[in-house]
């Protein structure tokens, strides 16, 4: 029996985005900063992690894989939707795929964000760009983003095997004594306090995700690992107060501590985005070689079929909700399922309201 998708006729995946060539990492900063007071500094910095790995960042490649993936996944279900995709800060803007499914005659979009927190940047911020990408298109469909899946099991389990993988490949002897860094994007302190329908939501959101991959480790290897949630690529002015520790200075702490080992798990990063080619694979990784320390970084979900699988769950899973339907919603944890539609006052952004779409009040 074919799965009922309706009243879906599409699903969207709507990322970031990134530079592709040399020429392309000045506009894609711009676009991505514009307005956001980050210091020039800090911008030449960034630009040259892009220009150091050719100018192009993985992401969108990256993107294309999943994109092949989910399609491969849908039909082997007997799903025949169309997968459109569409950025924030890259080509293919959301606004163009936005048009195209118009075009296509797409009347209701299921929207999948590779970002699996709350917070502004992580979830309003997408939401604010879907709105901006649908308003005054003719014909434009509705667009509904799936729910936070930072605690679903195909998020999940995939994390738990990396992290286990890798401690798999530190050498024998300090395996057992590895600490266990889990690492996400920074954001500055007020963001996350703001973040959620509570407040906290990041930080505590990332904190659940890593106490249930430290506890699977532990019925896996009988070891509970000392574990700690550490941060990367802060960026905004110097005076204002941003999520810590950074990696490299925990990293720095752990070894004068006498940690004899250390396994990076990057739950902030759904695939392997620039912050973790270069913030964890070359520098962190330097660090920890400076420092002698043997360090590995655990693998990101990426294209693991249980991770592709999860969309599929998300949208069948939201299609039943919106037919009116009772539904399980998978989660493990200590969070429950995270809402279908966010609270009008859930990771307010920074610079004033802005109208966003997937709200309860919309
Ligand atoms: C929470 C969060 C995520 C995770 C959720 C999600 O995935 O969306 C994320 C993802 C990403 N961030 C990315 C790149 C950048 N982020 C920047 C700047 C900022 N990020 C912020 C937060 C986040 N960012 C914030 C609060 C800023 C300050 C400016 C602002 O308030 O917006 C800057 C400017 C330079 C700098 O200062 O670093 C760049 C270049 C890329 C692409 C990587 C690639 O190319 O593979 C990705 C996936
Ligand atoms: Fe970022």
């Amino acid at each position: 029996m074919t799965p009922d998708t309706s009243p879906y006729d599409a699903v969207l995946l709507v990322s970031f985005g990134g530079p592709e060539k040399p020429e392309d990492v000045v506009p894609f900063l711009e676009n991505v900063t514009r307005g956001r007071g980050i210091p020039r500094e800090r911008l030449e910095e960034v630009g040259q992690h892009y220009y150091g790995f050719g100018g192009r960042s993985p992401i969108n490649d990256q993107n294309r894989a999943f994109l092949a993936a989910l399609r491969e996944d849908l039909a082997g279900a007997g799903i025949d939707l169309p997968v459109y995709w569409g950025n924030r800060n890259w080509d293919p803007y959301l606004r163009d795929t936005v048009q195209q499914m118009a075009a296509d005659g797409i009347t209701r979009a299921a929207c999948f964000v590779t970002s699996a927190y709350s917070s502004y940047s992580s979830c309003r911020q997408y939401r604010e760009n879907l709105f901006d990408a649908v308003d005054g298109v003719e014909g434009a469909p509705v667009l509904d983003k799936l729910r936070l899946y930072f605690n679903h099991p195909g998020f999940v389990e995939p994390a738990v095997d990396a992290t286990l993988a890798a401690l798999a490949e530190l050498p024998a002897d300090v395996r057992d004594g590895a600490h266990l860094a889990f690492v996400t994007h920074s954001i500055p302190d007020t963001m996350n306090e703001g973040s959620g329908p509570e407040g906290g939501a990041y930080v505590a959101q990332h904190t659940s995700l890593m106490t249930e991959v430290v506890e699977r480790v532990r019925q896996e290897t009988g070891r509970h690992h000392p574990h700690q949630l550490v941060f990367c690529s802060r960026s905004g002015a110097p005076h204002i107060p941003w999520l810590e520790p950074d990696v490299n200075d925990h990293l720095e702490r752990l070894h004068a501590d006498g940690v004899p080992g250390v396994v990076m798990v990057p739950i902030g990063f759904v695939s392997d985005h620039m912050e973790v080619v270069y913030d964890l694979d070359t520098e962190a990784l330097a660090t920890a070689e400076k420092l002698g320390l043997p360090a590995t970084r655990a693998a990101t979900a990426g294209i693991d079929p249980r991770f592709v699988a999860a969309v599929r769950d998300l949208l069948l899973e939201r299609a039943a909700v919106e037919r009116g339907e009772d539904v399980v919603r998978a989660a493990v944890g200590d969070w429950p399922a995270c809402w279908d539609r966010c609270a009008a006052h859930c990771c307010p952004n920074p610079r004033g309201e802005r109208p966003a779409l997937s709200q309860v009040d919309a």
